[in-house]
């Protein structure tokens, strides 16, 4: 009774970051891209399709590879992108006090969103807003957070007032975090500024767009925000990069947009961030700074792929250094957008 009575009318605030795999050994990284490749928002096409593709080809080649990769960026506190999801929720927490409930979870593996709901219910929570770690939208990774939430709560005798939070691509606490964490290696010493993020498959953009006769057919059609494009991905990422460029006095000729992890052999979104590496270092310039703007949190795709891969690419092509500007991560300002969120 005495839980009861505590619990009773608290605000509950769901924080779902992408997820990650249990250990990084091959098993656990297996069921992780099983989980996650067969979601029908990440590879969008028919089931049996996905199914061949998915289990038949990407699960048993990429999960040896994917093992290796994880165990490099695996440290003492596991995988950074749950640890640093871990903080940011306990640190939330702390900062809303009694009357709120929060809990964390990953869209894929743990701690599942499931598990973290059923917690709230029991928590007799009044209400549950639900903020996907993503600052830009994207079918694949906030709209399929909000589908299975919605799945899911929707199956309970008493359904509570939902909300979700669709993105925070502009958000000034972001922008000043990302714009804070890059002054310390003043940008204007560098040849060039990348804002690198992760890709998406241009099927799944050409999806937002309602009219049929905007995105990617349109010149620059990413390039400002308007009605038509407000939920594009790559234009809210555009905006995210314009808004962190402007902080930090960055000329628009001194930057680029581009867009990392591929997957498969169908266009994704462009310029893809190798070929980017290739034209600057073609144009003789030897350092670059690197934003990383889709993730919160440190994670594979920051600390291996830029930090490893893209800074050897680099280097083999004549250039001299490729430095990471650090992720959100357990920065104040950063918890505080999330807090604002919470209680807007
Ligand atoms: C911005 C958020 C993300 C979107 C959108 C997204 C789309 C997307 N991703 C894949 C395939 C893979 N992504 C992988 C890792 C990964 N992806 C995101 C975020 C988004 N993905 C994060 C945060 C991470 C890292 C997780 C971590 O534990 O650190 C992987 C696994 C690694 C690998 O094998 O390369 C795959 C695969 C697709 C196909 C897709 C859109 C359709
Ligand atoms: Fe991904
Ligand atoms: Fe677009």
């Amino acid at each position: 009774m005495v839980i009861f009575a505590k619990n009773m009318g608290k605000k509950g605030i769901l924080l779902v970051n992408l997820g990650t795999p249990d250990s990084p050994e091959v098993g656990d990284v297996r069921k992780y891209l099983d989980q996650f490749l067969m979601d029908e928002r990440v590879i969008d096409v028919n089931i049996v399709n996905r199914t061949l593709l998915v289990k038949g080809i990407i699960v048993p080649f990429r999960s040896p590879k994917t093992s290796k990769l994880y165990k490099e960026i695996w440290d003492e506190n596991g995988s950074p992108l749950l640890y640093f999801s871990k903080i940011q929720a306990a640190l939330v927490q702390e900062q809303l006090g009694e009357d709120y409930h929060v809990e964390l979870a990953m869209r894929y593996q743990n701690p599942s969103i499931l598990s973290a709901l059923e917690k709230m219910k029991a928590g007799l929570v009044e209400s549950i807003k639900v903020i996907p770690l993503f600052p830009q939208y994207a079918s694949a990774s906030s709209g399929s957070v909000i589908q299975l939430v919605m799945e899911l709560v929707s199956k309970w005798a008493t359904i509570p007032p939902v909300s979700f939070v669709s993105s925070f691509h502009d958000n000034e606490l972001m922008i000043e975090t990302f714009a804070g964490n890059a002054r310390k290696y003043q940008p204007e010493t560098y040849d060039h500024v990348l804002f690198s993020f992760h890709g998406l498959p241009e099927r799944q953009l050409l999806k937002c767009d309602h009219t049929g006769h905007y995105c990617l057919k349109k010149d620059n059609c990413c390039d400002t925000l308007n009605d038509t494009n407000k939920f594009c991905y790559s234009a809210q990422g555009h905006d995210t990069a314009k808004l962190i460029a402007a902080k930090l006095n960055i000329a628009r000729k001194d930057y680029t947009v581009c867009f990392q992890s591929r997957l498969g052999k169908e266009p994704w979104v462009q310029p893809y961030t190798t070929d980017v590496l290739k034209k600057l270092a073609a144009e003789g310039k030897k350092r670059l700074l690197v934003f990383s703007p889709a993730f919160v949190a440190d994670c594979l795709e920051t600390l291996y792929e830029i930090t490893v891969e893209y800074h050897e690419e680099f280097k083999a092509l004549g250039g001299e250094h490729v430095q990471l500007v650090e992720s959100l991560n357990d920065d104040p300002k950063f918890i505080k957008a999330l807090v604002e969120m919470a209680k807007a």
